[in-house]
């Protein structure tokens, strides 16, 4: 039978309302959605970088403090090499706090010696791996900056009569500009309270002034006065203790550059050019021990007080108050030495450019 084409009639296309294909179709119009979706987000470009989970924002978060954490902590390298210089504690206060006498009584203690007066650093070896450099700190400003420059530890010394001074704050600001080493507090002259309640409330109001000055908790010493003219045992005992086992963190700017506390000088100018004219130029030789980093001939220098010089020469001398360990190693003396303090006259060896002297107390002196 012959059908008119035009005439035929078809049955509309039912779309499947279950099966496999119904399922296919479905996933391909969700395909289709999404993908006209992405090309509007693209389209529209929201803000480039920016986060589209806050899940993801947190964690990215988190993720930028921890390493802005971890750079902040980054141990800070000490370069060095071989044994360390000795730490420097500058001793600062007010006149007649009793700077010299907390000297005397540190040294006591850790040398069994009596120094019969404080010039010049003392250097004493306070344990296996330590050594300390005790430097009394002048009062005048000029002194001040100059010690802060050097001081690995200050000690403050307070006279708690008059409380907190001029000197303390002046020396404290200084402190501030040159790099921030440790600071303790020494409270001196309590034995001039008779009331204990009074000493009690002195002593909180002091030690809030202090916090409030360097940090909460920062360490605060008390020597309640003295025995024999000497301060009480246990007491230096203490602090010596916690100078012992203190832990210094080198500052970044000292580190990157050199630098040399003298503890003693010699004036090497030939005595007939003195003689023709006493203001002639001089030669003097510093003995220190460098710190920092190396130094090199030719280096322009500065000498604190004194003004800018370049450096003709220099050379490395014996270690003239080696760690103990050193010394053994070296075989040179069973008893170990300890200590060290040229300008103060104390110390049994003395290294020159050119030769060593020793010292012999005199009643070992056997004439015949
Ligand atoms: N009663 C009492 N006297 C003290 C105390 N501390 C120090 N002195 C005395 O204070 C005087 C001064 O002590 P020094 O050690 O010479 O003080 P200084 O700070 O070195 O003095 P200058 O170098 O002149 O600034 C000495 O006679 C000490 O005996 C203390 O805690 N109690």
């Amino acid at each position: 039978m012959a059908v008119n084409d035009a005439d035929q009639s078809n049955k509309s296309h039912r779309t499947r309302q279950s099966g496999a294909k119904k399922d296919k179709k479905k996933l391909k119009k969700k395909k289709k959605q999404d993908d006209s979706e992405d090309d509007q987000k693209q389209q529209q470009n929201p803000k480039a970088f920016a986060f589209s989970s806050s899940n993801k924002a947190k964690k990215l978060q988190s993720r930028a403090v921890e390493k802005e954490q971890r750079r902040l902590h980054v141990p800070i390298i000490d370069r060095s090499y071989g044994e360390p210089a000795p730490f420097v504690v500058v001793v600062q206060g007010p006149p007649q706090v009793g700077k010299s006498l907390l000297i005397k009584s540190l040294i006591k203690h850790y040398t069994k010696q009596n120094l019969p007066e404080v010039r010049g650093p003392i250097t004493i070896v306070s344990g296996k791996q330590r050594r300390l450099q005790f430097v009394e700190c002048p009062n005048d400003v000029n002194g001040m900056i100059d010690a802060a420059k050097f001081a690995d530890l200050a000690l403050l010394l307070v006279d708690r009569g008059y409380g907190f001074e001029m000197e303390t704050f002046e020396f404290l600001n200084i402190l501030q500009v040159h790099g921030f080493p440790k600071v303790m507090g020494v409270l001196t002259h309590l034995d001039q309270f008779k009331d204990a309640k009074k000493l009690r409330k002195t002593k909180q109001r002091l030690k809030h002034r202090f916090w409030t000055e360097i940090y909460d908790g920062a360490k605060l010493f008390y020597l309640s006065g003295l025995i024999n003219g000497k301060y009480v045992k246990r007491e230096v005992h203490n602090l010596a203790r916690f100078i012992s086992v203190m832990k210094f963190q080198p500052l970044s700017w000292r580190t990157s550059h050199p630098y040399v506390l003298v503890d003693r000088f010699e004036d090497i100018t030939p005595s007939e050019k003195v003689h023709e004219n006493k203001k002639c130029d001089r030669k003097v030789t510093l003995y220190g021990y460098l710190r920092g980093c190396n130094l090199k001939k030719g280096h322009k220098v500065h000498i604190a007080g004194v003004g800018d010089y370049s450096l003709p020469g220099i050379s490395a001398l014996p270690d003239p108050c080696p760690l103990p360990s050193a010394a053994k190693k070296k075989g040179l003396r069973d008893k170990e030495k300890l200590f060290y303090a040229p300008m103060s006259g104390l110390g049994d060896l003395m290294y020159d450019k050119d030769a060593v002297y020793i010292n012999i107390n005199d009643h070992l002196v056997q004439f015949s």
